[in-house]
């Protein structure tokens, strides 16, 4: 079988860099071309050392896209640049995986009301299929947009899923807290990010505002065909990289904490990185995989149902969700290039 030729826009950031990593190693595909525009020439392991002999190749400009014959490219660029790009190559023969939030929401009003910007193609948004494999595989096999999904919502619609499938919840009033790494905010310097305001420390950010809540309320909405309301707040740990969302529900009838497990195992039985832990997952539990862990319980005192989320922010939280939709466009193996194992301590 000849390699799909893969291209990668945005390379010197942190999901630019994992998407490297990953499919250096992956065995249907090559990297044709690496775009940086802010270190245009140079190679990418001057940018990134630690993939010095195993990613050397020189990063050239997207202006160059077109001496290439491209397969698909990845865009690892922040929203509101990505959308540029999908208007720019939107009569390629190339498919496109956008890493970003500019194509993942219903419409373009929804959008600029989130995002605060204007959205200069709104055509892709009809395109773009979300990202999500173990809610959307056969769309996802026909798609030439892909619209990735962000890391929050990918941990927390996965955790609910199966329960608004099953139309077994309140959806009037669904909390989800999470805390996630650093490299969540991505690579450019911010002081909020800085060692000593992070080190030692722990804090609350994007309250009733993070652009993530509206993401995951409009897939779960469609996930039960009913209008969820999301209470999201994302919090900031001292650790690079990993999510761990809590989710409290309450349910519509007191349930039976086996049927509930067997609900959720029937729910994920074909998908290939979900796993249902037998007890509370940790981040490390996933560091540096493309699994999602869940815990889901019941507690009668309470009438509630708690569950637990893991996922690794810069995998199944980007590059690595963005690989698995690579493969079901190309009719490959879900799993390929991503058998990793959890880097744990
Ligand atoms: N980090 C994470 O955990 C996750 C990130 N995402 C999303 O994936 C996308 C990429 O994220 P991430 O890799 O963290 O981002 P980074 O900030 O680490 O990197 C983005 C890269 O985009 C390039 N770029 C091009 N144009 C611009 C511009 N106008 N301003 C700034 N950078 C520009 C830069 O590369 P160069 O200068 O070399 O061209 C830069 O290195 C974002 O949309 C992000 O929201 C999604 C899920 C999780
Ligand atoms: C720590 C931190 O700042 N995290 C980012 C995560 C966003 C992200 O990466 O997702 P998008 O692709 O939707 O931008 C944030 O809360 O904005």
């Amino acid at each position: 079988m000849t390699k799909k030729k893969i291209g990668i826009i945005g390379a010197t950031g942190y999901t630019g860099s994992e998407l490297v990593r990953i499919l250096t190693n992956h065995p249907d595909v090559e990297i044709s071309m690496i775009t940086s525009e802010s270190r245009t020439g140079e190679l990418f392991s001057d940018v990134h050392p630690f993939l010095q002999g195993i990613a050397d190749q020189k990063l050239v400009s997207v202006n160059q896209i077109d001496e290439y014959e491209l397969d698909l490219v990845f865009l690892a660029l922040p929203h509101g640049v990505s959308m540029d790009f999908v208007k720019r190559f939107k009569d390629k023969s190339f498919k496109i995986i956008d890493l970003s939030g500019d194509f993942r929401l219903s419409t373009q009003e929804v959008y600029e009301e989130w995002y605060k910007i204007p959205h200069i193609y709104p055509k892709g948004i009809e395109k773009a299929v979300f990202g999500s494999p173990e809610l959307y595989f056969d769309e996802i096999k026909q798609a030439h947009l892909i619209a990735n999904p962000g890391c929050f919502p990918t941990s927390a619609i996965l955790g609910l899923a199966p329960l608004l499938k099953a139309n077994l919840i309140e959806t009037d009033r669904i909390i989800v807290d999470s805390k996630t790494g650093v490299t969540g905010a991505g690579i450019k310097a911010k002081t909020v990010n800085l060692y000593s305001n992070v080190n030692d420390n722990f804090k609350a950010y994007g309250l009733k505002n993070h652009r993530h809540t509206i993401e995951i309320q409009g897939v779960l909405d469609k996930v039960s065909g009913k209008n969820t309301c999301i209470q999201f707040t994302p919090h900031l740990l001292p650790v690079d990289r990993g999510i761990l969302t809590s989710i409290y529900v309450r349910p519509t009838e007191k349930l039976d904490e086996i049927k509930l497990k067997e609900l959720y195992a029937d729910f994920y039985a074909n998908a290939p990185f979900v796993r249902l832990r037998k007890q509370e997952p940790a981040i490390k539990d996933v560091r540096g995989t493309n699994y999602c862990d869940l815990y889901v319980t019941y507690d009668e005192r309470t009438n509630m149902v708690i569950i637990i989320s893991v996922i690794d922010n810069l995998i199944k939280g980007a590059a690595g969700q963005a690989v698995q939709n690579m493969n079901i466009m190309f009719g490959l193996e879900e799993t390929k290039g991503l058998n990793l194992i959890p880097l744990n301590p």
